[in-house]
């Protein structure tokens, strides 16, 4: 079953401004799956229509045309059920009132009619002790962090996370890398919108970028690399540079330049010509003594998607 589904999903707001009013299209004509187990990374420049589109799967927005399953259930007709098997850690919202973070926690544990224990849950997202204070008074990162233990009450089996790094450290942020593989491993499917790729590189197994209200690729991070190309460098050190291993190197599809330096092989390409390229140097006469690779970063692959697109 597929945890998400969306087919032909179009949404288009009304925006009233003080002469006029005219319409933007967030969300253009959008299919996209999800398959049940997945790690699923959203990404998109600002605008580009993410949380509209996850607004539309929680059924906080209905869309113009189209139509929206999650976890099996169409949103529209059965929303409830939706709601009960998801945790959602929403953009841009945090708790703003005078009660303590666990009393936030315990409702959200009432809520859901679930038996988890706060205490658990605290010491998951690192709270425990700041929990006792009432929430206005908490840091940006603590907030998120007090939202990402409500969004794990029940163990959900979907886990949305909207921007989930925003206002966390490096300390937070891996916490969260952590709990997002966790949850995985128990079953979750968890979909996770960003624009730090680093985080979605670290914990998706699939992408879809979605720029200007198109989805413009739904693929692994892998994948997608192979398809754009980009930058990768191999560099290897050889005992000895065998006569004709240069000509082999420059002659395989995907290399774009081979520099030598002694005894030290570069090697730019493709990410597809790296293989053949190490396999090229162990089948020649000389002994390979280290080798190190770069990929193209995925911030090169998502400016190359969504160039021209905008
Ligand atoms: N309630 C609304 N009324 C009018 N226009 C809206 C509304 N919500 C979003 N939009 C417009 O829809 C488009 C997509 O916005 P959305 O917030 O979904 O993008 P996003 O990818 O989540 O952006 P960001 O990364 O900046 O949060 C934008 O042009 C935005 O101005």
């Amino acid at each position: 079953m597929a945890a998400i589904e969306l087919r032909g999903v179009t949404k288009r707001y009304e925006r009233r401004g003080i002469l006029h009013t005219d319409s933007v299209t967030a969300l253009q004509n959008v299919d996209l799956t999800v398959e049940d187990g997945d790690v699923f990374g959203f990404l998109g420049p600002n605008g580009a229509g993410k949380s509209t589109a996850i607004d539309i799967m929680l059924d906080y927005v209905a869309p113009t045309s189209g139509s929206v399953r999650v976890l099996g259930h169409d949103v529209d007709s059965d929303s409830v059920s939706v709601k009960e098997r998801t945790g959602v850690l929403p953009d841009g919202y945090g708790p703003v009132s005078e009660r303590t973070g666990r009393e936030h926690l315990e409702f959200a544990i009432d809520a859901k009619d679930a038996d988890d224990d706060p205490d658990e849950l605290l010491a998951r997202v690192d709270m425990l002790g700041p929990d006792g204070y009432p929430v206005d008074q908490y840091s940006k990162g603590m907030a998120q962090r007090l939202m990402l233990a409500m969004a794990l009450v029940g163990e959900p089996d979907l886990l949305v996370l909207d921007e989930p790094s925003t206002g966390l450290d490096p300390n937070g942020a891996r916490t969260m890398r952590r709990i997002v593989r966790e949850e995985n491993d128990r079953g979750a499917t968890v979909f996770f919108s960003s624009h730090i790729l680093e985080q979605v590189e670290a914990v998706c197994d699939r992408v879809a970028i979605l720029d200007a209200g198109r989805l413009v690729t739904v693929d692994s991070i892998d994948r997608l690399r192979d398809t754009v190309g980009g930058s990768a460098r191999v560099r290897l050190e050889l005992s000895t540079v065998p006569d004709g291993v240069i000509e082999r190197l420059e002659g395989i599809e995907g290399v774009s330049s081979v520099d030598v330096d002694a005894t030290t092989v570069d090697v730019a390409c493709e990410n597809r010509a790296k293989a053949p390229a190490i396999a090229t140097c162990y089948d020649s006469d000389a002994t390979v003594t280290d080798v190190s690779t770069t990929e193209p970063s995925l911030d090169e692959l998502f400016a190359t998607v969504t160039e021209g697109t905008a």
